[in-house]
């Protein structure tokens, strides 16, 4: 059976490692809109009808209007790669190892999920779930992200002259990836979010420092590792580290495209103060990769199929 694909958005950073990823797969048939018609909107609304799963690689406000163009009573099904319907009612959040595959195989509508959020949570919702990290906890999350985390404007800006070496931002503490961190993670709090940018096209670190010490149960830091180390023990595209020391977590400027995502516990001797680590690609299991993954599932294929697990 073919299944038929519309990447809505396609000519985009996302939408172009979808279609990468898809090329040569006979399981699917791509509809394609031309260079006139890709934002023409009853063209959209038509290839949208026709397409078995539309992916969504698009604004927030695109993404929206792309949903309303779809007949609810027709056979379309979504996933969303925006942030417009992460905590939405009605739609699935599209972290297959955190709320399970089988979900995700019967979903209409997906939401993928953030890509600096999908690090934070593969580390910190397994271990509130487990009652390790507690709930109530004030998180923060530091990060940093290749360049083309903020789609084309972004490439654009650090591939310009006088493009910057370094670039902190979301200083109104009102970043648009809070909402799922605590909704899907169960915190009590909005987590405070540093993101930050580097020029390098893709990669990004999601670092959360945690005094355990402090925390009323004292979880050691070798109970947090072996716990992700035991969620993810089925889990193909994640990698759960040992707690062999490790120098220095680099993200290259040439780096390949990959698909997994690698997870790390850090402490101190003690095991009460801990840095917990993911490293991933923004356009892999950040975007474009957890996008297949998600389709694949909801077409009934190998989870993996046509995924970059090299370095997972
Ligand atoms: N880049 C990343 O690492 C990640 C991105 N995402 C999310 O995925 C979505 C796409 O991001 P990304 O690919 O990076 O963004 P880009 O800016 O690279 O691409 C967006 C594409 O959407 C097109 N577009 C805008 N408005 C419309 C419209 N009304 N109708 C049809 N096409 C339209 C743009 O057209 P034009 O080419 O003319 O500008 C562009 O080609 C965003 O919501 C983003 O937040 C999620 C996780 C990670
Ligand atoms: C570097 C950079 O600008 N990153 C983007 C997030 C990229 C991403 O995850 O997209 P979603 O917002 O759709 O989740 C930002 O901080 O807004």
């Amino acid at each position: 059976m073919t299944h038929k694909v519309f990447i809505d958005g396609a000519a985009g950073t996302t939408g172009i490692e979808i279609a990468d990823r898809l090329a040569g797969r006979s399981e699917f048939e791509i509809l394609r809109l031309d260079e006139q018609q890709r934002k023409d909107l009853a063209a959209r609304r038509e290839a949208l009808n026709a397409a078995d799963i539309a992916i969504l690689c698009l604004p927030d406000d695109a993404a929206r209007e792309a949903v309303d163009l779809i007949d609810p009573a027709g056979g379309t099904r979504v996933i969303d790669a925006s942030s417009a319907h992460r905590t939405s009612e009605g739609w699935c959040y599209g972290f297959p190892e955190l709320i399970g595959r089988e979900r995700v195989a019967d979903a209409r509508r997906v939401s993928n999920p953030g890509c600096y959020p999908t690090g934070f949570l593969a580390l910190v919702a397994p271990l509130v779930k487990a009652g390790l990290l507690p709930a109530d906890w004030p998180f923060t999350v530091n990060a940093v992200s290749g360049f083309s985390g903020g789609g084309k404007p972004l490439i654009e800006r650090f591939r310009s002259e006088g493009a910057p070496a370094f670039r902190a931002y979301g200083y109104d503490l009102a970043h648009k990836h809070l909402p799922e961190m605590q909704a899907h993670a169960g915190l009590d709090h909005p987590v405070i979010f540093a993101p930050s940018v580097v020029p390098a096209y893709r990669g990004m670190l999601v670092e959360v420092p945690l005094h355990l010490g402090a925390m009323a149960t004292e979880p050691h830091a070798d109970n947090l590792r072996a716990a992700l180390a035991d969620f993810y023990a089925d889990a193909r595209l994640v990698k759960v580290h040992g707690s062999a020391p490790v120098g220095e977590l680099l993200l290259e400027t040439g780096a390949e495209a990959t698909d997994g995502l690698e997870l790390f516990v850090f402490a101190n001797e003690g095991g009460w103060n801990a840095r917990l680590v993911a490293r991933l690609d923004n356009l892999g299991k950040g975007a474009s990769g957890a996008a297949v993954q998600n389709l694949n599932l909801m077409c009934g294929l190998p989870e993996t199929a046509g995924l970059r697990l090299a370095s997972a």
